[in-house]
Formats: structure tokens, sequence, C-alpha cells
């Protein structure tokens, strides 16, 4: 049935149009604010349309060009889609489109590196003198020992190990260092930092003809000394030169007049204040410049993101209380959790639909069973908080249980399991699983019928001018023939076969030069490199890795570009949720969370009690919060929240949760 909009609301709804329109008219920067299901990315579409209507022809003659900032790929490519190829838009993410406009900037970014490394030596050095003091140990009979290319060995092949099994190799090997030990931790830091030295050295005294910066985009990490930088400096750098050069934000604002930021709330703080200097500058020049950011503070999820918009009472603020995407049920729930008067409402006058639910339980529950039983079966997508979970309903648990033991995603650095392997947003992906996933995504493309010969030579390394028909049918009919039981194939087998009938392909995929000898080798130590953080040739751990079966590989790819969205049920964590929206949402909550035991409990219990909260406290529980108003706030049509909880039984918790869910059930059997 189609659901109808009160004339009142049409005309409302092209009111909040018209004000945006009227900022881009008169160059009045401004800041959309809407909650969940608003239709954000409607209005950033129907703003660079009315741009283009109007000025279209202006910008083209002045050579200018409206800039669309989108949080990930995805994002992208959904506006491209609607806008369509313009030469008068860019829509880009913000790393590809900084380093567009920075990367001709080599001097500048050449000093600002030198700067960096600089930064590093002086705190290495303090590190040092720190460690050396505790230890009462010389420093030049130190560095010596630990830059003998035997106790690296041993350190090395050692690195991964509990503190005991690391100490004893290595203090049989010297026993000098059986002075060395207080922490492990701190002696291996030590250890690897020092050695970084020279390296460092010697790039500081490059020739500058010798240098040039690169930005890696698939890469997490700086390579300080190799002149490589990552996510973070790129936009550092960007930041020092285009605050500290004019010339710089004069470019910006006269090439980019209007320019658009999309979920502000999870935007870097160094975006805005680039953004910010380029304002300034207009507004001092009296150029013609507008910047528009579009969001909703409250749903930001990731740590690096602003949250609320720095100096927003300098900006014209626009708000849309409307809501387009879920029944009026489910708008009163996410209105309680957010909590803060936003008071969205329905554009609908008629879009009624069930009593979201809520249900309480001791144990774990049987999803499958509860999907059964509430005939969940198409549109429905079920957001679970741990990643084990996840990875367990997507088929890729046993790829999660290898890497999760190795140092990069295990103790201190289990965070790096959102932010590098289960990220949807692939810039942030960790730069060797990225490599992996353009492996996998070849593969695919081979066994799909509808492939195009484009996507296909994408990953080759020859060009569609050369390639002849022949050779490409070879190519596939052998690959498919090599690799006809590839789910059931080990991952490091696929590869080696795929070598086997082409090393190009690998060598362009895995980024080997033409003098590497064997590219397997290579792979294993790329591996090595980035999940213990090591370059050495450390293989015992890197056989299980490479062991695991192609389908877990699989479906990891599945699940971070989204195939099959939309048929039948899918698993996301309540992170991977955002953006997206479908028929009926089951939200599954634990408190055993993100290196707490209470994480849900937490945001319940306080949930009437927040004022007496400080400041430590309250952010605490506004990040809860936001995870669940993100999550809760991807339903259409139906909502049910499971909370699996031993404290089913609190009264005042119990109570709280009923000031949110109008249908509240223990299913508790006992
Ligand atoms: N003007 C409009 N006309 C028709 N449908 C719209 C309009 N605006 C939004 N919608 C629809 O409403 C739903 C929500 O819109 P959208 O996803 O753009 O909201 P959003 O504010 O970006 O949401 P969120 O912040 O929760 O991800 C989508 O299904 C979208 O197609």
């Amino acid at each position: 049935m189609k659901k109808e909009i009160t004339e009142a609301n049409r005309i409302e709804e092209l009111e909040i149009q018209e004000q945006i329109n009227n900022c881009l008219d008169e160059f009045r920067s401004f800041c959309f604010d809407a909650g969940a299901g608003a239709g954000k990315t409607y209005a950033l579409h129907k703003s660079i349309e009315y741009i283009l209507q109007g000025k279209g022809k202006n910008l083209r003659n002045r050579n200018q060009k409206i800039l669309c900032i989108t949080y990930t790929n995805a994002a992208k490519e959904e506006l491209i889609n609607r806008i369509g190829h313009n030469s008068e838009v860019v829509i880009s993410t913000i790393h590809e489109f900084l380093w567009n406009f920075i990367s001709v900037q080599q001097r500048m970014l050449v000093e600002q590196n030198k700067k960096a490394i600089e930064n590093e030596q002086a705190k290495i050095k303090e590190l040092e003198d720190k460690f050396l003091k505790k230890h009462s140990l010389d420093k030049n009979v130190f560095e010596e020992k630990i830059s003998n290319e035997q106790f690296l060995n041993v350190f090395y092949s050692n690195y991964s190990k509990k503190a005991t099994p690391f100490k004893t190799p290595v203090i049989n090997y010297d026993v000098f260092f059986d002075k060395c030990f207080g922490s492990v931790d701190e002696f291996k830091k030590v250890v690897r930092s020092v050695n970084k030295l020279d390296s460092y050295q010697e790039a500081l005294e490059k020739h500058p003809n010798e240098i040039k910066v690169e930005y890696n985009p698939t890469r997490n990490r700086d390579d300080l000394a190799k002149y490589i930088i990552s996510h973070d400096s790129l936009l550092e750098y960007c930041k020092n030169i285009i605050e500290e050069n004019n010339i710089l934000q004069r470019l910006l604002v006269n090439s980019y007049p209007y320019i658009f930021i999309d979920e502000y709330q999870d935007t870097d703080k160094k975006v805005i204040d680039i953004i910010s200097s380029a304002k300034e500058y207009a507004s001092n020049k009296n150029k013609k410049f507008v910047v528009g950011y579009f969001g909703d503070s409250l749903q930001n999820i990731y740590e690096n993101g602003v949250g609320n918009l720095p100096k927003k009472d300098k900006y014209t603020l626009i708000r849309k209380k409307f809501n387009r995407r879920s029944t009026h049920q489910i708008i009163s729930v996410i209105g309680k959790i957010r909590n803060d008067g936003f008071n969205q409402k329905s554009i609908y006058k008629d879009n009624n639909g069930d009593l979201c639910r809520f249900y309480l339980s001791s144990n774990e529950v049987d999803l499958e069973k509860f999907l059964k039983q509430h005939r969940l079966n198409v549109n429905t997508a079920c957001l679970l908080l741990k990643n084990k979970d996840i990875c367990e309903k997507r088929g890729f648990e046993k790829l999660l249980a290898v890497i999760s033991e190795t140092p990069r995603f295990s103790g201190g650095n289990r965070g790096n399991l959102n932010s590098e392997f289960l990220q949807k947003n692939e810039q942030y992906i960790g730069w060797f699983f990225r490599e992996i996933l353009s492996f996998i995504k070849f593969i695919i493309r081979i066994f799909d019928d509808n492939s195009t010969v484009n996507k296909l030579i994408d990953s080759t390394s020859k060009s569609t001018s050369h390639i002849t028909f022949n050779e490409l049918s070879r190519f596939i009919k052998a690959i498919r023939h090599e690799l006809a039981n590839c789910e059931t194939m080990a991952l490091g087998n696929c590869i080696e076969k795929v070598n086997k009938i082409d090393s190009s392909i690998i060598r362009k995929i895995f980024f080997i030069d033409h003098k590497v000898d064997d590219p397997m080798s290579f792979i294993k130590n790329s591996a090595f490199e980035y999940l213990y953080f090591q370059n050495g040739e450390y293989s015992e751990f890197l056989d299980k890795f490479f062991e695991i079966k192609f389908n877990q590989f699989k479906n990891w790819y599945d699940y971070i570009y989204d195939e099959n969205i939309h048929t039948g049920i899918s698993y996301y964590t309540l992170h991977g949720s955002k953006g997206l929206e479908f028929e009926n949402v089951v939200v599954v909550l634990q408190d055993d969370f993100a290196r707490k035991k209470d994480y849900c409990r937490y945001f319940f219990s306080n949930f009437n009690n927040t004022r007496s909260l400080n400041n430590k406290d309250q952010k605490r529980f506004n990040q809860v919060r936001n995870l669940l108003y993100v999550a809760c706030s991807r339903a259409k049509e139906h909502l049910y929240v499971i909370y699996e909880t031993q404290n089913y039984k609190d009264s005042n918790l119990v109570k709280n949760i009923k000031d949110i869910f109008p249908i509240v059930e223990d299913i508790n059997t006992n």
C-alpha cells in the first residue's frame, strides 16, 4: 500500500530543502542535522542538482567544481549512481580527494615527513634513555648487542611467544639480556624502536632530489623512513600544510566553491580544520564559498569522528524532524533511545505498524528458532555485538580464530579486528587484507559469466589493447579448470595455482616487483610483516593462515562487500549496519563486550540517571546509546531486541527498559 504524506508535511519538507538552497545561493555555510532515516542522502543529492541547474554553466566556464566528500566508497558509488558522471561534480572519499589535491606539493610534504621523523627520533631516544637508566645499561654495548643479526633472528623467531618462552631463548643466546627484563613488552618495544634509528637518520640525510612522499592507501601505518605515509599522516600533513598556506587555501576555495561533507559526525577533526581554514580564507577575502555539513551527532559511532560539529554556532543550522524510513512505533522507540528531545516524527500520516518488542533472557537465545517463530525469513537483518558471532554466522570463523592469535589482533590490539578486518569502509581495511580481498575478487570474477572483460583485465598486468581473444579465453579456461574446486582448497594452494598459470596477475595483486623470484614467499613475508608487525621469515603461523579454505575468505569478502544484501536473512555487527535499512531488524545485546562486563547494562541502568554522570561516564553512556540508536533505526517495519543478561530480574533495569520499549518479555524458561 502506498503511504500517504500530508500536504502540510510535504510543504514543510520542501521548505527545508529551500532553506538549504538559500544557503547555497547566498554562500552561507550550514549544518544539516537530521535524525536516522530522514533522507540526508536525498537532500545532498537534491542540493547538488540545484547548483547544477542554476550555476552549472558558470562553474564550467570558471573551471570550478562542486566537491562532495562521502564517508565510504559504497556511499560514493551510491551518489554517483544517483547523479550520474558529471564533470562539474567531484564525489570522493576524503583520503582520495586530499591526496589528489596535495600530492603535487612535494616540497611541503617532504618537510612534514622530516618533521615526523625528527619527532619519532626524539621519542625513541627518550624511551631508550629511560630504559637504560632503569636497567643500568651502557648505551653503546646495548645498541651493539641488539643490532646483531643473530640476535635479531632469535628475537623475531620468538617474538609472538608469551613472556617466559620468549625470554628463555633470548637469555640463552646471550646472558647479557638477563639484565634487560623488567617487562617483556617494554624490552620488545625498545629493541624494535632503537633499531629503527639508523634508517631514520639515513632518511633525513637523503638528497632532496632522491625523495618523494607517497601515500599508500592500502596501509594503515607509515613507513616514515621510506617516505610512505598512511591515512592518519595524510590528514595530519594536509592539515599542517593547508592551515599554514594561504595559496593552498585560495586554490581550494577557487576550485571548489561548494563543498559538502556527508556524515560529519564520523569525520576526523583534522578534516573539519582543513575546511575551516578555507572557509576563513574565503570570508577574509570576500570570496564566494559555502560548506554544507550533513549528519546526525547521535549517530557518531567511530572514535576518530568529531561527534558534534565544532563551532556549530558559526553555521546556519537546518533541522529535519521527519523520518521517511520507519513506522510510528519504531520512530517512538528510537526517539526514546536518543532521549534528547529531538522529537522525530514520521512524514507519513498512516505509517502504523506493530509494537516493538524487547526480550530478556539469561541464556543465549537460539536465534534460528527465534527467526522461525517470528516468521522472519526475508529482508531481515540480525545485528550482533560480537565479532565472533558474526564470523560464525557468516561462515568465516576459522579465519577469525587464526588471525586472533596474531599480535596484530590479540591483547591490546583486539580493537583492530573492527577497524582492519570487519570494517566495511574498505579504505581502512588492513593493507595485507586488502591484497587478499583483491585476490578473492579476481577469482570470483573469473567464475562469474557476467563479468566484463574490463573487470578481468583490471586484475592482470596486460592492457586491453594488447591481450588477444585467444589469450584471454585460454587464461580463463585454465584458471577455471585448476581452481574448479577452489571453495574447498586452501588459500595458499589457490594462490600457487594462479601463480603457475600466470604469475603477472599475482605480482600485480600483491604488488610484487619483477626482481622478486618467488612470489609465494614474498606473500608469506608480507603476511608476517602485517600480522606480526615484523620483517622476517617466520612461517609456523603462516602455514595455518594459508591453509584456511578459500571458502572462508570468500564468505569474509561477501560480508565486507555486502553481496546479497537484501535477500533472506543477513548478519551484521551493530557498527556494520550503519547507513543500511531492512524491513525487519533483530538486535541481540549482551553485557560482555568491548572489555566491559556491563556494556549494555550500563546504558539501561543509567537511562533515567544521566544527570548524575560525570564527563567520562557520560561519554561511556553515549557510546552505547549511539550504537543502539544506529542499530534500532535500521528497521522499517519490525524491530525486535533481545537482551541476554544475568540481570534480567533487576527491577530498576527492567523499569528503565520499559520506559523505552512498549513490550518487554522475559523469555527465560526457568
Ligand atoms: N524525498 C524523498 N522521497 C522519497 N523517498 C525518500 C526521500 N528522502 C528519503 N527517502 C527514503 O527514505 C529512506 C531513508 O533515507 P536515507 O537513507 O537517505 O536517510 P538518512 O537520513 O541518510 O538515514 P541514516 O542516517 O539513518 O542512515 C530511504 O529509503 C530513502 O530512499
